[in-house]
């Protein structure tokens, strides 16, 4: 299940230097299996303390941590909808991405062109969300006039789609996005098939010069307040202090380099980390002497859904899953001493995977 966020913005605001960042950590995690890379396409690794806590008790082979992919998706213009600077082709490359990272240039260097002329992050990010929507309304009005016909004949469920079509046509025109109309789960079915552009879930990230780290500056915070409105997450990252990190390898000297700039945290992790969060997905653990390793799933799984993600077969066999906390693997050091505690809970198909649960899936073949 490869998690596909999507780096967009307007021409340099820093959205390679961001994306080098992240492709740096991918040559880090080059002894991943079954990673295959496009160009434009890094696999990073997600960032997760409690691997490491689990290594240290177990002391296994090889540890594997989860993964998600970044893919830089070139900047867009003014008139991207239309065709402008290979907009079509970029727009395209939105579509396949499953939640959008927004990066904002809030940093001043007479040095940087901005394409407009001056650093304002609420007017940049309006010129993107416009172009995202006039594509949504295009999208949009194809169906509507696709279902118009057939809901004139008197399909009820034509009409239906009809009814809710239109609503995003407003909203869209209306110069918002798809993702702040509200709808119930039953009426977005009638939208799903065009995987609208501005219903992707978002993050902000703003790109700050690095002596505004680490709290950011007077741009990060406007678009805070907006972030704010919109309910969604702003991280504050400077993209090239972040390059640079990601070019030490040793764990040490990256944290005395993030002490330096006042951070607990690489701002890359916490892009990582909050994308991840965004998608609902969660985290379930697999620890044994060979391996120790991270598996993403949805929020809400089922430990039958859950066993598939390792193999197809985990899920048609599934008997029984093998549920450990890691508070109790922290207390009691072995799985031995946690099923001797009574620490090990046996569950069946009905349980529900919680964020962080160490696994043993019992199956039949
Ligand atoms: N936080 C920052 N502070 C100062 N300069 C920065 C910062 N982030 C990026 N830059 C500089 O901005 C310039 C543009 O960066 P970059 O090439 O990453 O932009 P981009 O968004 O990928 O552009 P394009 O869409 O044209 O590919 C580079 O010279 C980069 O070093
Ligand atoms: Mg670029």
């Amino acid at each position: 299940m490869a998690l596909k966020c999507g780096i967009v913005g307007l021409p340099n605001v820093g959205k390679s230097t961001l994306f080098n960042a992240i492709s740096n950590n991918k040559a880090e995690a080059a002894n991943f299996p079954f990673c295959t890379i496009e160009p434009n396409v890094g696999v990073i690794t997600v960032p997760d303390e409690r691997l490491r806590i689990l290594e240290e008790l177990v002391n296994p082979q090889r540890v594997i941590p989860t993964t998600m992919e970044f893919v830089d998706i070139a900047g867009l213009v003014k008139g991207a909808s239309k065709g402008e600077g290979l907009g079509n082709q970029f727009l395209a490359n939105i579509r396949e991405v499953d939640a959008i990272a927004h990066v904002v240039r809030c940093f001043e260097d007479d040095n940087i062109v901005h394409v407009d002329g001056k650093v304002d992050p609420l007017a940049d990010k309006e010129v993107i969300d416009a172009e995202l929507q006039l594509k949504d309304l295009e999208s949009v009005d194809k169906k509507i006039l696709r279902v118009e016909k057939v809901a004139k004949s008197g399909d009820s469920k034509a009409k239906k789609d009809l009814e809710v079509l239109k609503k995003y046509k407003n909203h869209l025109e209306s110069g918002q996005n798809a993702r702040s109309l509200e709808m119930d789960a039953e009426d977005k079915k009638s939208v799903a098939d065009l995987q609208l552009l501005t219903a992707k879930p978002v993050i902000y990230v703003a790109n700050v010069e690095e002596t505004a780290l680490p709290n950011g500056n007077a741009h990060s915070n406007t678009l805070k307040e907006m972030a704010a409105g919109e309910n969604a997450e702003v991280v504050v990252v400077s993209a090239s202090i972040e390059a640079q990190i990601a070019e030490l390898e040793d764990p040490d000297e990256r944290a005395l380099f993030l002490e330096e700039y006042g951070l607990t945290e690489s701002g890359l992790n916490k892009l990582i980390k909050a994308a991840y969060s965004l998608l609902d997905l969660i985290t379930y653990f697999t620890a044994g002497v060979q391996e120790v390793r991270a598996w993403t799933i949805k929020k809400g799984w089922k430990a039958p859904q859950a066993a598939g993600v390792i193999h197809t077969d985990f899920e048609k066999g599934f008997i029984k899953a093998e549920v450990i906390k890691l508070d109790s693997y922290q207390t009691y050091k072995t799985e031995v001493a946690c099923k001797e505690a009574g620490k090990v809970a046996i569950e069946g198909k009905e349980y529900v995977v919680v964020d962080g649960d160490i696994m043993h899936f019992r199956f039949n073949v």
